[in-house]
């Protein structure tokens, strides 16, 4: 198979989709591999390093897409993007689609693309191994950037997440208690903050209780104990996540009116569309806004910040997916691999899977039916 490996272009998005290790993988199964020049700079990848493994470099990401028959990214197709995909054409990488542009989702069913969406690759446990890494990385971000935010030159109200003897601590909310909020409730407590993590899965709750000795305090989410948590916190992170589907909203604007002034609210699944009323996705470049006097931010891709952990935590789980659809072709792979099945978000002009059909308004074909249609 003919694999391309092109250079995001979100702003600042310093990952890449394959790293020397998974290029040679491929090419030493007779794949071929075209990586994009320069594609790997940001992780402090040089082409000479993918040259070594094999990897052809190719001077634009236009080429890239036009040879390749599976493209393998880190984000979403942005605009600029949409008009390279091929027909029929596979791509492997974060797809986000009931969270970001619809205009995506009418590019991928128009262009009949095989979507094979990293968040929504499941085992048969219920976890989401491709999308675990990066939300490691994020909600142990979360409270690194919420903490910065706090501070007064940043718009925050000023206080330290960790007090000192004699003050009292900063107080966090964490809205999710799935990876990214085990691992924002992690930091928190190392810098020393009061910590509320709310979830509505009960068994969730014991072993977050378990982990954490009494160190949090652990809820079960509703709206009374969403409020009451929400109202008294410093810093606020949005952490939920339906597989596949749009946010619940569960923090509403007039919530956010009644925080007091200078407090923050990192909504992290905001890639999802947010669980914060009043949030609406932002850049690197430009991550903060505020409303109510609340500090938001909202950075959709915040793991690219840290490429040189997050591109090789990305492709360490990614890596052994790609061999598989590249050796046995996509069919194969996905019937032969019921995790694949589920990231099957788009197929031959069909959407494939359930909870993004119902957000975006689509019919939804179950892959294996996809298979068989025209
Ligand atoms: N902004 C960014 O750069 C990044 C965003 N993310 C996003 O972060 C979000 C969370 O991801 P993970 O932690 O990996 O998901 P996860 O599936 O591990 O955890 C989600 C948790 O939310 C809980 N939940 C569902 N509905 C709830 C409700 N009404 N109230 C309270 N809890 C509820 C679930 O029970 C689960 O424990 C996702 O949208 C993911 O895409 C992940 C990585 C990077
Ligand atoms: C998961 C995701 O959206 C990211 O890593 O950017
Ligand atoms: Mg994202």
């Amino acid at each position: 198979m003919i694999v391309g490996v092109p250079k995001e272009i979100k702003t600042r998005e310093y990952r890449v989709g394959m790293v020397p290790a998974g290029v040679r993988a491929l090419t030493s199964a007779g794949h071929t591999v075209l990586v994009e020049t320069n594609a790997g700079v940001g992780s402090g990848i040089p082409d000479s390093e993918y040259q070594r493994v094999g990897a052809q470099i190719v001077a634009s990401a236009d080429e890239v897409w036009k040879r390749a028959e599976m493209v393998v990214k880190v984000k979403e197709p942005i605009a600029p993007e949409y008009e390279r995909i091929q027909p029929g054409q596979i791509i492997y990488t974060y797809f986000h689609l009931a969270g970001v542009d619809p205009e995506l989702t009418k590019t991928l069913i128009k262009k009949k693309a095989a979507a094979v969406a990293y968040e929504t690759l499941q085992l048969d446990d219920g976890s989401l191994p491709l999308l675990k890494p990066m939300s490691e990385v994020a909600g142990k971000m979360a409270i690194q950037v919420g903490a910065a935010c706090l501070e007064k030159a940043h718009g925050g109200k000023g206080i330290l997440l960790g007090g000192v003897p004699g003050v009292r601590r900063g107080r966090v909310t964490v809205i999710g208690g799935g990876v990214v909020g085990l691992c924002a409730a992690k930091v928190a407590v190392g810098m020393g903050a009061e910590v509320t993590i709310l979830d509505v899965n009960l068994e969730r709750l014991t072993y977050l209780d378990d982990v954490f000795l009494g160190r949090v305090s652990v809820l079960a989410s509703d709206t009374e104990s969403i409020a009451k948590s929400v109202r008294e916190s410093d810093l606020v992170v949005g952490a939920v996540l339906i597989p596949g589907g749009k946010a619940p909203k569960l923090v509403s604007e007039a919530l956010i009116s009644e925080m007091s002034p200078g407090s923050v609210v990192v909504d992290v699944a905001v890639d999802q569309g947010g669980c914060i009323e009043t949030c609406k996705p932002t850049t690197h470049d430009n991550p903060t806004f505020t409303v109510h006097g609340v500090v938001h931010y909202c950075v959709a891709n915040m793991p690219g910040a840290v490429p040189q952990t997050s591109t090789y935590a990305l492709t360490n789980t990614t890596r052994p997916y790609s061999r598989k659809i590249a050796d046995m072709g996509l069919i194969e792979a996905v019937k032969s691999d019921r995790a694949l099945a589920r990231a099957m978000n788009t197929y031959n002009g069909h959407v494939t899977y359930e909870a993004v059909a119902k957000d975006m308004g689509y019919d939804y074909l179950p892959i294996m039916d996809a298979f068989g249609r025209k």
